[in-house]
């Protein structure tokens, strides 16, 4: 836990006023949540927008001023956790199940900081299974599709029923073992009908944190 919340306070220092901020979501991305909110009660003037329903609730009941999604054209910086990242600052996201919103968020910010504790370094992408967001419809035929890209889909659960996402979509935890070409595999599986979005972030974070249990930071730029 220390190791996730010195990451994300290093990276909330690099905020600044008058930004858009992304929030990104899970155990990591709250301890940015509740640095920047820290900032705002000290006079640190921001707008969020966040990228899960959870991560709003929190940041709305810490007094983080919050703009809805369909407001936004450009994003200064986002903050997010990852799943796994590797030396060349891929990732795979998603385990909180919001890897759809998380993506879109990355995609539009002029940087996307990523903070993880030292366990989720990998020298390959691929043991975490790969969440793929899928439209419920005929979800039989499209991880029958996912399966042919060579992994073995499997459907999360809670409480014995599908998970749903924020966007009303169920998630395809994917285990390829080992991921050779992640630009390639990212592209070939949002090709597939069905396929909503990925949880493989490719050239996408501009640098990336790691916090240690020692209380060091060590921060990676592309
Ligand atoms: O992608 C994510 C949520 O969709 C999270 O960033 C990822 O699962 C890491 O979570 P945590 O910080 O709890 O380890």
């Amino acid at each position: 836990m220390h190791a996730k919340k010195i990451a994300a306070e290093k990276a909330v220092e690099w905020i600044q006023d008058g930004m858009t901020v992304g929030l990104g979501t899970g155990s990591t991305a709250y301890w940015a949540i509740q640095s920047i909110a820290a900032r705002v009660k000290d006079g640190l003037s921001i707008r969020a927008v966040a990228s899960s329903t959870s991560s709003e609730d929190l940041a709305r009941e810490l007094g983080i001023p919050l703009v809805p999604f369909a407001d936004v054209e450009t994003i200064d910086m986002t903050i997010d956790g990852a799943d796994e990242v590797d030396d060349q600052l891929s990732l795979i996201k998603g385990g909180g199940g919001a890897l759809l919103r998380e993506k879109i968020l990355a995609a539009s910010s002029r940087r996307l900081i990523i903070i993880v504790d030292a366990s989720k370094r990998v020298k390959q992408l691929g043991r975490f299974p790969l969440p793929v967001e899928i439209v419920p419809f005929a979800a039989n035929l499209t991880l029958a599709q996912i399966k042919a890209l060579g992994c073995l889909p499997e459907l999360r659960l809670k409480d014995g029923q599908p998970f749903v996402t924020d966007n009303g979509n169920w998630i395809a935890d994917c285990r390829f073992r080992t991921i050779e070409e992640p630009g390639s595999l990212e592209t070939q599986l949002n090709l597939i009908p069905g396929v909503v979005e990925n949880g493989l972030f490719v050239h996408r974070a501009s640098s990336v944190i790691v916090g240690y249990e020692d209380g060091t930071v060590q921060t990676f730029t592309r």
